[in-house]
C-alpha cells in the first residue's frame, strides 16, 4: 500500500508570511504608514496567550504594527465593546482580534457585531458572513481561507470535486463550505447527526475536520486517493507515555494509508491561520486607504 503525502502547512505559511510582508512594504510606500493589527486577550488561558504572543511577534515580522490588550477575565461586557468602539475609530488600526472564547459572562455575538465590519479580519461579523454567503467581496475567516489555500495548492482546480465538510460551527464549518462551493465543489455539511458519517465521508474527494473531537474520523472512512485537511487542535494525554500532546480531529496514521495528502497536526493547518490572518490584515488596510489590492494575495 502507498502511503499519502504529509502537506506543510508550516513552510507554505512561511511563505505566505513572506509574501504579505513585501505587501506591506509596498502599502506602507504608498499609504505612509503601516498596517496595524489589535488582539484583544480576555483571561489568562495559557493556551490563548501562547497564540497571541505568536500572533503578536508574527506581525511585527510581516512589518505592521502589533496592538496587544490583555484584559482580566472578569471584565464587564461593556468595557469591552467600549474598547473595541475605541479600535474601531483609531486611524493606525486596520484589523480588530477578540480572542475566542470569551468568559461565559460575555456575550461573544455582541462583541462580534461591535467589531467594524471593515477591521473584522477573523471574518466573523454576520455583514462578512452575508457577503461570503452572497459571493460579494469579504474578509474571510482565517483558517477556511487557510484550507482553500493548501487545497488549491495540492489539487489545482477544485471544480466538480466532492468535498464533505465535518462541523459546522460560525468559525470554521459553514464558511469553508462556502469557500468550496465558491470553488465549484459539490459540497456536503456533515456534523454530529449526520447519518452513517464514514458512508458520506467516503464520498468526499475533499475532507475538511473541524469537530474538535480527537481522531474522531478513520482511516477507513477515507476514499482511496482522497485529500484531506485536518482543522482540529485537540489536547490529549499519550496513553503509553503520560505526556500532554496535539492531535488532530483525523486519525492521521490510518488515513495516511488511504490519502492523497493530508495535512498533519501540528504544522498543517495552525500556521495558516496566522498567515491569512495577516493577510487579511493587508487586504483591510488596502481597502480602508482606498487601494486597490493587493496584488497576488
Ligand atoms: N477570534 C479568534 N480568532 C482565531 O483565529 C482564533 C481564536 N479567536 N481563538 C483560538 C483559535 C485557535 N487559533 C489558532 C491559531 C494558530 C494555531 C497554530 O499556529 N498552531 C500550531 C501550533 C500548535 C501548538 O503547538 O499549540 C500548529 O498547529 O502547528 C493554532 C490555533 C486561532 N484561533
Ligand atoms: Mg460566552
Amino acid at each position: 500500500m502507498t502511503i499519502g503525502k504529509i502537506i506543510d502547512g508550516k513552510a507554505f505559511a512561511a511563505g505566505l508570511r513572506a509574501q504579505v510582508a513585501e505587501g506591506v512594504a509596498a502599502f506602507a510606500a504608498q499609504a505612509g504608514r503601516k498596517p496595524g493589527l489589535a488582539v484583544v486577550l480576555v483571561g489568562e488561558d495559557p493556551a490563548s496567550s501562547v497564540y497571541v504572543r505568536n500572533k503578536g511577534r508574527m506581525t511585527v515580522e510581516a512589518g505592521m504594527e502589533s496592538f496587544e490588550f490583555k484584559l482580566p477575565a472578569t471584565i464587564g461586557e461593556d468595557e469591552l465593546l467600549d474598547l473595541i468602539e475605541e479600535l474601531n475609530a483609531d486611524e493606525r488600526i486596520d484589523g480588530i482580534l477578540c480572542q475566542l472564547p470569551l468568559p461565559g459572562h460575555i456575550d461573544e455575538a455582541s462583541v462580534i457585531a461591535a467589531v467594524s465590519p471593515d477591521k473584522d479580519v477573523d471574518g466573523f461579523h454576520v455583514v462578512n458572513a452575508g457577503r461570503l454567503a452572497t459571493g460579494q467581496e469579504a474578509l474571510v475567516p482565517c483558517t477556511p481561507l487557510g484550507c482553500i489555500m493548501l487545497l488549491k495548492d495540492e489539487l489545482g482546480d477544485l471544480s466538480g470535486l466532492e468535498a464533505v465538510v465535518v462541523g459546522r460551527s460560525n468559525i470554521v464549518g459553514k464558511p469553508m463550505a462556502q469557500l468550496l462551493l465558491a470553488e465549484n465543489c459539490t459540497v456536503t455539511l456533515a456534523h454530529s447527526r449526520t447519518r452513517d458519517i464514514a458512508s458520506v465521508v467516503h464520498r468526499a474527494d475533499i475532507v475538511v475536520a473541524a469537530v474538535g473531537r480527537a481522531e474522531m474520523v478513520k482511516g477507513e472512512w477515507i476514499k482511496p486517493g482522497a485529500t484531506v485537511i485536518d482543522v482540529g487542535i485537540n489536547r490529549v494525554v499519550d496513553t503509553e507515555d503520560g505526556k500532554a500532546r496535539i492531535v488532530g480531529d483525523v486519525a492521521t496514521a490510518e488515513a495516511l494509508a488511504h490519502v492523497r495528502a493530508i495535512t498533519p497536526v501540528p504544522g498543517g493547518v495552525g500556521p495558516m491561520t496566522i498567515a491569512v490572518l495577516l493577510r487579511n490584515t493587508l487586504v483591510a488596510a488596502h481597502a480602508r486607504a482606498g487601494l486597490p489590492g493587493p496584488e497576488g494575495l
